[in-house]
């Protein structure tokens, strides 16, 4: 089980250092033209704990995450994943190191069979070289570890019988499910999920929530972005909260409610959410 008590003690400010960070973005500034979209001194992701990042719409989320995630470039800044610097590094090659993102299905992975979405997945594989792809008894022991691998996610996903059908067949909750198993195809450290649970209906909701707290009883460490403020009371560890490209407050779930700072940002910008204990 993963010792979440190791971040008990942790003061509960932005920014704060963590006992075993993953995960650290340094001086990360992202400005589109005159706007700054992203601006955050300092963060760290504890290993092995579930994380929210949370705030309101335009707080720079999105392009935060990007940019952890490699696919964007900051302006200023650097981070690190694993020991190893982030900045200037291929999205495939931060799969690579054992971080993966999920997607939303595009048109053309929707007119491909789960299966295939699911072999796409593997592509990054730490174990991976071009010897693998050229030597055809080594690619076919490959291809059978790779279905093995696939087909076991599949049942536990519950998609096994779906697996011939194309991924635009699937319903919005069948979706994020497969978003989620072809991500962890690539056997990865950390997960980061983008908005999991839009466009999910309430009899996946739960079964979702659940393979997200299993991603961190077997060791991986999770970042998703979410405005579902009960899903994020659910499930998170910690919450780190963005207003204006700035995170503004750190700690858990009922602290950074309660906070002065993180109220008014949301009553500023975003009146439809609410940040009460009913949430
Ligand atoms: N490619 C871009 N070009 C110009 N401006 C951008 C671009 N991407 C994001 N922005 C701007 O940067 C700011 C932060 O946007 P971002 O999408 O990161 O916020 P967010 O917190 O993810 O919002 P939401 O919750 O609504 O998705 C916004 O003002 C947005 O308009």
């Amino acid at each position: 089980m993963p010792d979440t008590t190791v971040l008990d003690g942790i003061a509960h400010e932005p920014g704060v250092a963590k006992p075993d960070p993953i995960l650290v973005a340094d001086g990360v500034v992202r400005r589109f033209g005159g706007l700054t979209a992203v601006d955050v001194k300092h963060f760290e992701v504890q290993r092995n704990t579930i994380t929210a990042l949370i705030g309101p719409n335009g707080a720079g989320k999105s392009t935060f995450f990007n940019l952890l995630t490699s696919f964007d470039t900051a302006q200023e800044g650097s981070g690190t994943f694993d020991g190893d610097p982030l900045r200037k590094v291929s999205p495939h090659k931060v799969a690579r190191s054992g971080m993966v993102r999920t997607f939303q299905l595009t048109k053309a992975l929707e007119g491909m069979s789960v299966m295939d979405n699911m072999r796409l997945g593997a592509q990054h594989q730490p174990g991976e070289s071009l010897l693998t792809a050229f030597v055809p008894p080594l690619w076919s022991k490959r291809e059978r570890e790779v279905t093995e691998q696939a087909h076991d996610l599949l049942h536990r996903f519950k998609l096994y019988a779906k697996r011939d059908d194309s991924a635009g067949s699937l319903s919005g909750g069948q979706r994020k499910l497969l978003e989620m198993a072809r991500a962890l195809m690539s056997k990865p450290k950390m997960v980061m999920l983008d908005e999991p649970m839009a466009g999910v209906n309430p009899a996946l909701t739960e079964s979702l929530l659940e393979h997200i707290v299993e991603l961190k009883h077997e060791g991986m460490t999770v970042l998703f972005v979410e405005h579902d403020m009960h899903m994020v009371r659910r499930i998170s560890d910690w919450v780190a909260v963005m207003a204006q490209g700035q995170l503004i407050a750190e700690g858990p779930a009922g602290t950074v409610m309660q906070n002065k700072a993180v109220q008014d940002a949301y009553l500023g910008e975003h009146h439809d959410t609410d940040l009460s204990e009913g949430n």
